[in-house]
């Protein structure tokens, strides 16, 4: 299984967002140590997921970085993707797992140590593990659960685990000492005026 990047950048897709151009300055910075994962809006077709999976494909290769989509199994499989993303609404992550197979990451969402220790059973091998913050990108989440929250999964099991939901660099220290591996974000890159900044901020103080 490929080793994992330790700053995950999930497209922003949202109207007026530009996610290959933020792409673009964030892998200048952050290279094979990013993992983006290609997160689409729940109305876009499967050819619109596959048309901007296969551009980031591309882009990561050039530096060695590595692309996950997330929920849509066959377009990871049909761009060569090193793997996928699921949470609860999904494919169950023993599915997941036969669908990409065995030597693919494969991310799931846990919210709490019970949730987590069956994910990685069931063949996830890393886990994404929040609403660490509150964040206004996604709604409907529950509560957030803080970097204690982040701790009690960390301690749960033996995959790494990358926290997510209202990330900045001043709280990764936090995240990292509560037993993060690694955090992932939307907005405080996709939303900042300066994505390559905010980039190697993130990447300071995750201590790479
Ligand atoms: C790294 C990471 N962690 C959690 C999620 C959330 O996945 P999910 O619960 O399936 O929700 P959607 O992203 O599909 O709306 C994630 N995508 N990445
Ligand atoms: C896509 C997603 N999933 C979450 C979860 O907790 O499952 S939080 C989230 C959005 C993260 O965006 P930002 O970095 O802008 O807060
Ligand atoms: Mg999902």
């Amino acid at each position: 299984m490929p080793s994992l990047g330790r700053l995950h950048l999930i497209t922003d897709t949202r109207p007026g967002r530009d996610p290959l151009t933020v792409l673009r300055a964030a892998l200048a910075v952050a290279r094979a140590e990013l993992v983006v994962q290609v997160r689409v809006t729940d109305d876009a077709t499967d050819r619109e997921a596959y048309d901007l999976a296969r551009r980031v494909v591309a882009l990561c290769a050039r530096y060695d970085a590595t692309c996950l989509v997330n929920d849509r199994l066959h377009v990871a499989l049909a761009v060569g993707a090193a793997g996928g993303h699921v949470g609860a609404d999904d494919l169950p992550v023993g599915a997941a797992r036969r669908v990409l197979g065995a030597t693919a990451v494969l991310g799931a969402t846990a919210r709490d140590p019970g949730t987590a220790v069956e994910a990685v059973a069931a063949g996830a091998s890393y886990l994404g593990v929040g609403p660490c913050h509150a964040t206004s990108t996604k709604t409907g989440l529950p509560a957030p659960i803080g970097p204690a929250g982040v701790r009690a999964v960390a301690d749960a099991v033996d995959v790494p685990v990358v926290a997510i939901g209202g990330v900045t660099a001043a709280k990764v220290p936090a995240l990292v000492a509560a037993g993060a591996y690694g955090v992932a974000v939307v907005g405080a890159v996709s939303g900042a005026a300066d994505p390559a900044r905010a980039t190697a901020e993130l990447l300071g103080a995750l201590g790479c």
